[in-house]
């Protein structure tokens, strides 16, 4: 059946990476034999650049008559001194509210073949193998009133019951079906918030007795996170808290480049990104890793589309270019296996595309 898919490149390396992204799904489409449809919509810098506005009304509908999401980045520093509600970030916040999408993934794995160029020791980063689930349309970034003056600035911080409830129960759940450990992450010796989420969490552990878990500090779990990230399995937190940590924890990955994401409503809707951002300073080289965006394709097969086998397609597929010793430049190993976003895209593709020839042999023969 016929997948319509709303694209939202963005800005900066946003649009290559998601260019690259779209490949692959082609690729897997002619693989498996579905169709994508893509319709593309504006998002950010670009939009206000075409249309006055983060986030059109057009780019709405064409979210709303999708059966997903893709995007790439928004942001840079072209934008940076407009106002608050004509800033490119807040395109992205509004589209992440407008369709409550409340409760974010982040992966994070260390590949093995790139091991030796995280920063940290190679013993530490092995194995890793975490989530973040990470409440995405409450907090700071929603908390009215938010403004400053020139004497003074204000941010709120609130959290329903219902908001927490939510998130927390789904890290349950997901923690039911990787490794039944959650580690949920506060600041609840300060914020009263914290103190609810504490609470929470509390109830929802009682119903979920097989998993084990463990509130941390956030200021000591951002140390615990690169001195022994393979203590995590599933990590839930508050939306600020997430972004930062979650940064943090590419370092394991290798790169910042690597990280995928997916944001989901209740029903399964959902909007796939990576986690990076529009990177304006290597944005229109060709030289951006593509790697996040395409699993973030992944993860759209998977959580929306119900489509496993398609999605382990693509994992399988880069985890063998990196394993035969292909990188994209900011890994910054010398010579010839270093590629550019294109090449790096067309590598992945060739791998999906192999598999293609070995299933028409296997079909032929069987
Ligand atoms: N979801 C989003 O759209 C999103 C996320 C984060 C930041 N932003 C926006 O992006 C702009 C730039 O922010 P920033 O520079 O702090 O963060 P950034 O994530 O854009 O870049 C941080 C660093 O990581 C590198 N990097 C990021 N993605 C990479 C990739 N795919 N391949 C190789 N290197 C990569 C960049 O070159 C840069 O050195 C800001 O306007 C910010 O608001 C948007
Ligand atoms: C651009 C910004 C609003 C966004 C966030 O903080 O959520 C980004 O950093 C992210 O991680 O997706
Ligand atoms: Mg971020």
């Amino acid at each position: 059946m016929k997948k319509r898919v709303a694209v939202l490149s963005g800005d900066g390396i946003g649009k290559e990476v998601t260019e690259a992204a779209v490949a692959v799904l082609d690729s897997i489409g002619r693989r498996f034999h579905h169709k994508f449809e893509w319709v593309y919509g504006l998002l950010g810098g670009a939009a206000l650049d075409e249309a006055g506005h983060p986030i059109p009304e057009e780019t709405i509908k064409i979210c709303e008559e999708s059966d997903a999401i893709l995007l790439g980045a928004i942001g840079g520093p072209k934008w940076d001194h407009f106002p608050k509600e004509l800033r490119p970030e807040k395109g992205l916040l509004q589209i992440r509210k407008h369709f409550e999408l409340s409760v974010n993934l982040r992966p994070v794995q260390a590949y093995k073949t790139l091991l030796a160029f995280s920063p940290l020791k190679e013993e530490v980063a092995e194995g890793v193998d975490l989530v973040f689930v990470r409440e995405l349309t409450g907090g700071l970034y929603f908390g009215e009133p938010s403004y400053h003056t020139d004497d003074q600035a204000v941010d709120t911080l609130v959290y329903g019951r219902e908001e927490i409830e939510r998130v927390v129960r789904f890290a349950f759940e997901l923690a039911k079906q990787r490794r039944n450990k959650v580690s949920s992450i506060d600041k609840a010796n300060v914020l009263e918030s914290s103190r609810l989420w504490r609470k929470i969490v509390e109830e929802v552990a009682a119903e979920y007795p097989e998993v084990e878990y463990e509130h941390m500090l956030v200021d000591s779990a951002s140390m615990k996170l690169i001195t022994s990230p393979a203590s995590f399995d599933v990590i839930v937190t508050e939306n600020m808290f997430g972004d930062i940590l979650s940064d943090e924890a590419s370092v394991i990955a290798g790169s910042l480049g690597m990280l995928p994401s997916a944001s989901l409503r209740a029903d399964g809707f959902g909007l796939y990104e990576p986690v990076h951002g529009s990177a304006p300073d290597i944005a229109g080289q060709n030289k951006a890793n593509p790697v996040g965006a395409i699993l973030s394709g992944a993860m759209m097969l998977r959580s929306t589309f119900g489509m496993n086998q398609e999605a382990a397609a693509i994992e399988e597929a880069v985890r063998n270019v990196l394993e035969d010793g292909y990188f994209t430049g900011e890994f910054k190993v010398d010579g010839s296996n270093v590629l550019t976003t294109t090449e790096m895209t067309e590598k992945i593709i060739e791998e999906i595309e192999k598999e293609l020839i070995s299933d028409h042999i296997l079909a032929a023969y069987s």
